[in-house]
C-alpha cells in the first residue's frame, strides 16, 4: 500500500537539508541556472553548476545529489549527462531527471528516454513531458505543457514501473508515484507557470531532498515546501516578474506555519 507523508515529516526533512547543506551538482539548462542556484541556496543547500564532460565525474563524486535537466540540450551536454548519470549509479549518488521538452523533438525525446534508462531516483516533469517519456501521445507546445497533470497520472505510474524511479508530475495539483496510487500535493499558485524555469528550480530542490530522504519522501517533501513557497510568494507579487526572487525569500523564511497554511498532501488517488 502507498503510504503518504505528513507535514511534520516534511518539516523534519527541510530541517535536515538546512543542517546538512547538501551539495547539489546541476547539469542544467542555460535558462535554469541562476534561478536553480538561488533556490538551492535559499533552501539551505549548496549548488554547483558544472557540465564539461571532462569534470562531471569529479563533481558527481563530491556532490550529495545530482540533477540533470535537458532544457537546452546539445551533443556536448548530452554526452556529459550520460557520463554523470552512469557515474552517479556507480558511486551511489541519488539523481533527478527533468526531461524538459520531451516530445518537442525526436532528438530530445531519444535523449530523455536514454537518460531515464540509467536509473534516476526521481523523474520530475510537467504532464506533456511525462506522457511523452512514458511513450504516450502528448500535447506540448515546446517546453510548455498543454495537458493537465490528472491526464498524466497513469503514464507516471507506468513510467515509474518501467524505470524504477519515483515520478512526480506537476501542474495545478502535483502527483507523486513509485508505481502505485499517485499521492496528490495541493499547493502552488497559478502565477508559477508564468515565470520560466520554476519547474527546473523545483527539480533541483527535489535533488537536495534526495540527499536526506529516500526518493519518494524526498519528492513529496520538495513539492510541498516549494509549492508552499510559491503560494506564499505569489501573494506578495503583482505579476510574475518578481516571482523567482519572492520564491527564494519564501524558501529562506519557510516555517511550519507557512508550510501548514499553503500545502496539503492528500491520500493516494486512483491513477
Ligand atoms: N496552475 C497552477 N497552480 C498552482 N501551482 C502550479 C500551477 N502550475 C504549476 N504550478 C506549480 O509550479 C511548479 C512548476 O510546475 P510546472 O508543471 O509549471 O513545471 P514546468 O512546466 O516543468 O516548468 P518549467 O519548464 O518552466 O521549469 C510546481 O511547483 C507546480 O506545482
Ligand atoms: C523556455 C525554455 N526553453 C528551453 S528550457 C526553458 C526553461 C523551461 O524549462
Ligand atoms: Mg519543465
Amino acid at each position: 500500500m502507498t503510504v503518504s507523508v505528513s507535514l511534520p515529516e516534511v518539516w523534519s526533512a527541510l530541517e535536515d537539508v538546512r543542517a546538512r547543506r547538501p551539495l547539489v551538482h546541476n547539469i542544467t539548462s542555460y535558462v535554469a541556472m541562476t534561478v536553480s542556484a538561488n533556490a538551492l541556496l535559499a533552501l539551505g543547500a549548496l549548488p554547483a553548476m558544472a557540465h564539461a564532460t571532462e569534470e562531471v565525474e569529479d563533481f558527481v563524486a563530491t556532490a550529495d545529489a545530482l540533477v540533470i535537466n535537458i532544457g537546452t540540450l546539445s551533443s556536448d551536454l548530452s554526452a556529459a549527462m550520460r557520463k554523470a548519470a552512469k557515474h552517479a549509479g556507480e558511486v551511489g549518488k541519488p539523481w533527478v531527471l527533468d526531461p524538459v521538452g520531451c516530445g518537442a523533438s525526436a532528438y530530445r525525446t531519444h535523449a530523455a528516454v536514454a537518460l531515464a534508462a540509467l536509473a534516476p531516483d526521481v523523474i520530475r516533469g510537467n504532464a506533456s513531458e511525462i506522457l511523452s517519456l512514458a511513450g504516450e501521445a502528448s500535447a506540448g507546445k515546446g517546453v510548455e505543457s498543454i495537458s493537465r497533470a490528472e491526464e498524466a497520472t497513469g503514464a507516471a505510474m507506468a513510467l515509474a514501473k518501467r524505470t524504477g524511479a519515483v515520478v512526480a508530475v506537476t501542474g495545478a495539483v502535483d502527483y507523486v508515484t513509485g508505481g502505485g496510487a499517485p499521492i496528490p500535493v495541493r499547493t502552488g499558485h497559478a502565477l508559477m507557470p508564468l515565470s520560466t524555469a520554476i519547474g527546473c528550480a523545483l527539480s533541483a530542490v527535489i535533488a537536495a531532498f534526495t540527499a536526506v530522504r529516500p526518493p519518494r519522501e524526498a519528492a513529496l517533501a520538495a513539492l510541498a515546501v516549494f509549492g508552499a513557497a510559491g503560494s506564499a510568494a505569489a501573494g506578495r507579487c503583482r505579476g510574475p516578474g518578481h516571482l523567482p526572487a519572492e520564491i527564494c525569500d519564501a524558501l529562506y523564511l519557510m516555517s511550519p506555519d507557512t508550510l501548514g497554511q499553503h500545502a496539503r498532501i492528500g491520500a493516494p488517488v486512483a491513477g
